[in-house]
């Protein structure tokens, strides 16, 4: 499990380990793993022409003692001091002794051309907004060149807890982050900026508190995969009830009723208007074009892609979460279900709700920039898992527990995508997952699948439904790495 950690929640953790430790330890220690994973990226150090970018504060402190220690090494560095007389002044003494030299900004240029590797330490923890000049000016110019983009901490421009990025960041191609890696690293637009992350511990362990948001590994999420056993019938495993699709657009039902069936292949059932499509597409599903109710017993219902949002549509969905079981409610469904948001706040079996962001606008608020904030909230309004989609899907319980998902490829923004993703988590909501991790562990899969399918090449929604038994077996052969998915 990735442990997200906010900037507050850092800060607090680091104060007593200021206090225990000799002054400047702490520091040590973050710019000597910065220096390790810049000599891991260089290969050879000697010689390599290294260039800082140093802030003010403490950001810009562990950029210049990880440049010495690079100097130490036979690195040619050089610093770009942007507030030159408020450089850490005993960062900046270290970084001279090594042999760094410092330029002013104004005639930075050049030198940024010809740079093997940047370092970002213009702003860590202690940033707001976008990046201002000269720092904005002297990124752009440092990503056309041809150097190794490498944040410290955290891509300065990004916000530390949402990812959100007010104006210019810097876009790292690798962030070498202190402590705990921090929610905007994963989410938001924060998560395009980061590139590769890698956590250098800190000693915060102990101190740190219960992370504020998670994020699943393979290992985390095979770990939750229910595996048929001995004992298990067709029955045993847990059976899916979808109602999706209709007559005339028949694919929603076909894909949502396949993802359950090859992610979960005990038993599925089928009830609506997409009955024929469904069942020349799935011999394997039971059909039926009556109303849910005569679909037979399920332990989980998934509803509402492609549904359509007339009187019919509004009585069937109001049929199943009427039911005592799990339902996880999509696509029209939800369109549906903001119009009647009693529908939902009065069930006392689990909800799972799956927007995407126009979708989730419809219950009174934009997701925003801050979207572990606005998920959390909509799930605790409605006492239901929401599951918001994007590039990095967020999942919240209404008790707060929140996870970041870090699969994924921009080829699944593809019509019918999200049908198969609500077919996925419907399987694991049917085998008993508590919702949350139910929803968490279907984007998780949704996302490997669609990494694996997007391998052979551009692909359509049915191919990540093809692709689900690969992506079910990379996701319980592969060790964990312990830290966020960089989308590989
Ligand atoms: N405590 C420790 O021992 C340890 C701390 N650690 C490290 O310290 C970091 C936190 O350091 P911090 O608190 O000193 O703040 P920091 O992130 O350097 O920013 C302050 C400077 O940024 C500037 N600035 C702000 N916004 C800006 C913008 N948009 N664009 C441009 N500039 C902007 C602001 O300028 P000002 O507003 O003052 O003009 C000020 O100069 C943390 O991320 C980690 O790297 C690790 O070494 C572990 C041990
Ligand atoms: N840029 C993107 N990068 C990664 N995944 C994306 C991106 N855009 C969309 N997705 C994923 O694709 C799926 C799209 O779902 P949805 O919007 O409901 O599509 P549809 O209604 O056509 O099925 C979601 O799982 C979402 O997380
Ligand atoms: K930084």
């Amino acid at each position: 499990m990735i442990e997200l950690h906010t900037a507050a929640e850092v800060r607090a953790a680091e104060a007593p380990l200021l206090a225990a430790l000799p002054d400047g330890a702490l520091m040590q220690r973050a710019a000597a793993g910065l220096a390790t994973v810049c000599l891991r990226l260089l290969g050879r150090p000697y010689g390599a022409r290294v260039t800082v970018l140093a802030g003010a504060g403490n950001n810009g402190g562990d950029a210049l003692f990880a440049g010495a220690r690079l100097a130490a090494r036979g690195a040619r560095t050089t610093a770009i001091l942007l507030a030159r007389d408020r450089a850490h002044p005993a960062a900046l003494a270290a970084f001279r002794r090594a042999g760094g030299r410092t330029v002013e900004a104004a005639a930075a240029g050049p030198v940024l051309d010809r740079s093997d590797l940047v370092l970002d330490g213009i702003v860590g923890l202690g940033g707001s907004g976008g990046l201002r000049e000269p720092a904005a000016a002297l990124v752009d110019r440092a990503a056309a060149g041809p150097a190794l983009m490498v944040a410290v901490d955290l891509p300065s421009g990004v916000d530390a807890d949402t990812g959100a990025m007010a104006g210019a960041a810097f876009p790292a191609m690798h962030t070498v982050t202190f402590g705990a890696v921090k929610p905007g690293l994963v989410v938001g637009a924060g998560r395009g900026s980061a590139g590769q992350v890698h956590l250098v511990d800190i000693g915060l362990g102990p101190h740190l508190p219960a992370p504020s948001a998670r994020q699943l590994t393979d290992a985390d999420a095979a770990a939750r995969l229910p595996l048929p056993d001995a004992d298990d019938d067709k029955y045993s495993q847990g059976v899916v009830g979808v109602v999706a699709g209709s007559a005339t657009y028949p694919g929603a039902g076909v894909l949502c009723t396949g993802a359950a069936l090859r992610t979960r292949p005990g038993l599925v059932r089928y009830a609506g208007t997409a009955a024929d499509g469904v069942r020349a597409a799935w011999p394997e599903a039971i059909v039926t074009d009556g109303r849910p109710g005569d679909a037979g017993r399920v332990q989980a219902w998934v509803i509402g892609p492609g549904l359509g949002t007339g009187d019919e549509a509004r009585s069937v969905l109001a049929e199943v979460l009427a039911t005592d079981l799990p339902v996880l409610v999509d696509a029209d469904g939800l369109t549906l279900l903001a119009a009647e948001p009693e529908l939902v706040r009065r069930r006392s079996a689990p909800t799972v709700l799956t927007p995407h962001d126009r979708e989730f606008a419809r219950f009174g608020t934009e997701p925003g920039d801050d979207r572990i904030g606005a998920t959390r909230r909509l799930a605790a309004d409605l006492g239901a898992v929401v599951l918001l989609k994007g590039d990095a899907t967020v999942v919240a319980d209404p008790d707060g527990t929140a996870f970041v998902n870090g699969t994924g490829t921009p080829w699944l923004a593809t019509a019918g995508t999200g049908d198969v993703l609500s077919g996925i988590a419907g399987a694991l909501l049917a085998a008993d997952l508590p919702a949350v991790e139910a929803a968490a562990v279907a984007a998780h899969v949704h996302g490997r699948a669609g990494q694996v399918a997007a391998a052979h090449g551009p692909f359509i929604a049915g191919d990540v439904v093809r692709h689900l038994p690969e992506a079910v077996a990379r996701v319980r052969g592969t060790p964990s790495a312990g830290l966020p998915d960089s989308g590989a």
